[in-house]
């Protein structure tokens, strides 16, 4: 992780101005391609180059399940965690549609998954790399070890490098846990100070008469294993999961080689919060894919001063809304590479006005 980290360059602004230039320069009215404009003008930034590649993506899922699952915290029982992996090498989630519709390899990594896969191991079509079979009830006792919370993290950066050095120009990272709103509603809570009753959600659809006691689930947990909020790997142990930390590693991973990663919802931008915390510099590398229902997900976006590039009313993970934004960061770098120029296409400017 250490060396990761010391990786982390900052963004080329010469290069942003540059691209700014050149975008004025495009047979279209200044800045009136709005959003688009400041995602190419990052896009430029992040990777130093003047025309950004985005293609192949690779998409990340990794999973985990969590012990704070046994207080009754989802709508689903923990065995689903293990039975939508085998969905996944299946083909039939719904991250397996997206991925294939943009043409994105598509990797299941196992980090910490506690049940059997349904017909016993899935030797092809997951990577193993189980750091323990699930955390424990961090109501009770810590979720992991301190060692074990920075070998999850270590997970995330390998699977961020291999499909890096697979040739992948992005990274989409998403998660499958049942639970694991509750594990990011803890480390929100602690990493930004916030009420837990402002964190807490109905994650898979629990009813919301379930709300007071997935709060309190929270409050209890943070009470007991007291984290310090300025460790963040402290608090990924305390109160985090497996998937968590390989995600805030995926990020690290793609920032320490200036690519771009689309960040998912709730789950995924408490890991990016972590990995932030981290590495304050990760920030730059990240694009945030969509706006969650979950409530507590406003309340990430705002710690990391971003906004999200769609607001389509999901909840699912598995990085579906960073695959479904993929599309508009491609046609972010498609503008600034295909476009004809004033010049290029006999068009008068604005300042050939009278
Ligand atoms: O990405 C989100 O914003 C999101 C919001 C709610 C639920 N989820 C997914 O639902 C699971 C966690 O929900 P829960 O109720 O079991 O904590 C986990 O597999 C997540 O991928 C994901
Ligand atoms: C079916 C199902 C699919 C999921 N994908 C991500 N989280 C999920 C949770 C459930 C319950």
């Amino acid at each position: 992780m250490k060396t990761t980290i010391a990786r982390i360059a900052i963004r080329d602004r010469d290069l942003g101005q540059q691209a700014r230039a050149h975008l004025d320069n495009l047979t279209k009215p200044p800045g009136s391609l709005g959003q688009l404009e400041r995602l190419a003008i990052e896009l430029v930034e992040m990777t130093g180059q003047a025309f950004p590649a985005v293609v192949p993506p690779a998409v990340l899922v990794f999973a985990a399940d969590h012990g704070v699952a046994a207080e009754g915290v989802s709508a689903f029982p923990q065995a689903v965690t293990a039975q939508m992996v085998a969905n996944f090498v299946g083909g039939g989630a719904a991250i397996n549609v997206f991925a294939r519709q943009i043409g994105a390899q598509l990797e299941i990594i196992d980090v910490g998954v506690a049940s059997e896969f349904p017909g016993g191991n899935i030797e092809r079509g997951v990577v193993h790399e189980k750091v323990r079979p699930g955390t424990a009830n961090f109501v009770d006792v810590d979720a992991m070890s301190r060692d074990e919370a920075e070998r999850a993290i270590d997970v995330g950066i390998r699977a961020a490098n291999r499909a890096l050095d697979a040739g992948c120009n992005c990274l989409i990272v998403g998660e499958m846990g049942i639970a694991n709103t509750t594990a990011s509603s803890a480390v929100l809570a602690v990493l930004t100070g916030e009420e837990p009753a402002r964190v807490v959600g109905q994650g898979t659809g629990i009813p919301q008469a379930l709300l007071p006691h997935k709060q309190t689930v929270i409050e209890r947990a943070i009470a007991a294993r007291r984290p310090d909020r300025s460790d963040p790997v402290e608090v990924l142990a305390k109160v985090g999961g497996l998937e968590i930390g390989a995600m805030a590693g995926a990020y690290l991973g793609a920032a320490a080689r200036r690519t771009p990663v689309i960040v998912d919802g709730f789950i995924a931008t408490v890991a990016a919060l972590l990995a932030c915390r981290l590495c304050p510099g990760a920030r730059d590398f990240m694009i945030f894919g969509h706006r969650s229902q979950e409530p507590g997900h406003a309340v990430a976006l705002a710690a990391l001063n971003a906004a999200p590039l769609l607001d389509l009313d999901l909840r699912l993970g598995e990085g579906s809304g960073a695959a479904l934004a993929f599309p508009l960061v491609a046609s972010a770098t498609r503008m600034l590479a295909e476009m004809a120029t004033f010049d290029s296409a006999g068009i008068a400017g604005s300042e050939s006005r009278e």
